[in-house]
């Protein structure tokens, strides 16, 4: 089609300024981006490291991805706070104890050797599952070390995610990793623990603890053998969220 030059210069004319003032819009919507967009809490090399991952990935760096929990559960003494520090570390993200959540009340019944009721386990879980809303809706990933034993009181913390609609487990932002060992072993570290004066939770309380240990089969939880290195247990536990995680892993691991 042969177009007439009347005509078409302005047309062109027309629409390469509506291309300059449209990229110079979404440059500017960009840097504004980049400003305003919640760093991940740390650190901004991870941030850094993030974009040039996505970017590599041919995905747009400036589009954030939502942050993700992952609870590292099981009993008393199996190994949560070790593993889920040192997830936080090769994520960079912040690391959430429960055990700083509890009362004093709490931490006084079960140095006494008394089992936690459902009713003082439920506002614990709730000031978690808060502490865990407010990373997510950061942006942010997090590491969390949580017994989590029952099913209900892991609804509580996949609460933390606005979006959960009940057993709609594997959408929920927050995932659960479990680890399993025998009582012996778990005894063994225990006492080995309590003998060093380091924690206030007693061996005698473990067989309450297997004891309400319950797994749904449909919430796709995976088991994991508590009696490998703590690093092996981060590297595979970061395999497995890879594609969900917002965070990247420090070149360490
Ligand atoms: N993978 C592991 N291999 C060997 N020892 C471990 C491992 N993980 C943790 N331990 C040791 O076992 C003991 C219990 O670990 P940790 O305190 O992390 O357990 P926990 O599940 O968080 O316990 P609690 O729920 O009572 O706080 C600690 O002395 C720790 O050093
Ligand atoms: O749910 C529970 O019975 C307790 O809260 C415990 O699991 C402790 O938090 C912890 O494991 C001891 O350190």
């Amino acid at each position: 089609m042969k177009l007439k030059s009347a005509t078409w210069v302005p047309q062109v004319w027309k629409w390469t300024k509506w291309r300059r003032s449209r990229s110079a819009a979404v440059g500017c919507c960009r840097r504004r981006l980049q400003l305003t967009t919640p760093l991940s809490l740390t650190r901004e090399p991870v941030e850094s490291e993030s974009r040039r991952r996505s970017a590599m990935a041919g995905s747009d760096p400036l589009v954030a991805r939502p942050g993700l929990a992952i609870v590292i559960m099981g009993v008393s003494g199996c190994g949560k706070s070790t593993v889920a520090a040192l997830l936080a570390e090769a994520l960079g993200c912040s690391f959430i104890e429960a055990d700083d959540y509890h009362s004093q009340a709490n931490k006084a019944k079960m140095s006494k050797g008394i089992p936690l009721s459902d009713a003082d386990r439920t506002p614990w879980l709730e000031s978690l599952r808060d502490a865990i809303r407010d990373r997510l809706d950061g942006g942010e990933d997090v590491a969390v070390s949580c017994s989590a034993l029952q099913l209900k009181y892991r609804e509580i913390l996949r609460a933390a995610d606005k979006s959960y609609q009940p057993g709609y487990y594997a959408a929920c932002r927050v995932k659960f990793v479990c680890l399993r060992a025998s009582a012996e072993v778990i005894t063994d570290r225990m006492q080995r623990r309590s003998s060093e004066g380091k924690h206030f939770m007693p061996a005698s309380l473990l067989q309450s603890q297997l004891d309400l240990l319950q797994i749904d089969a449909a919430e796709g939880i995976t088991e994991v053998d508590a009696t490998m290195r703590a690093g092996d247990i981060v590297r595979d536990t970061i395999a497995q969220f890879r594609e969900e995680l917002a965070s990247t892993v420090s070149p360490c691991f």
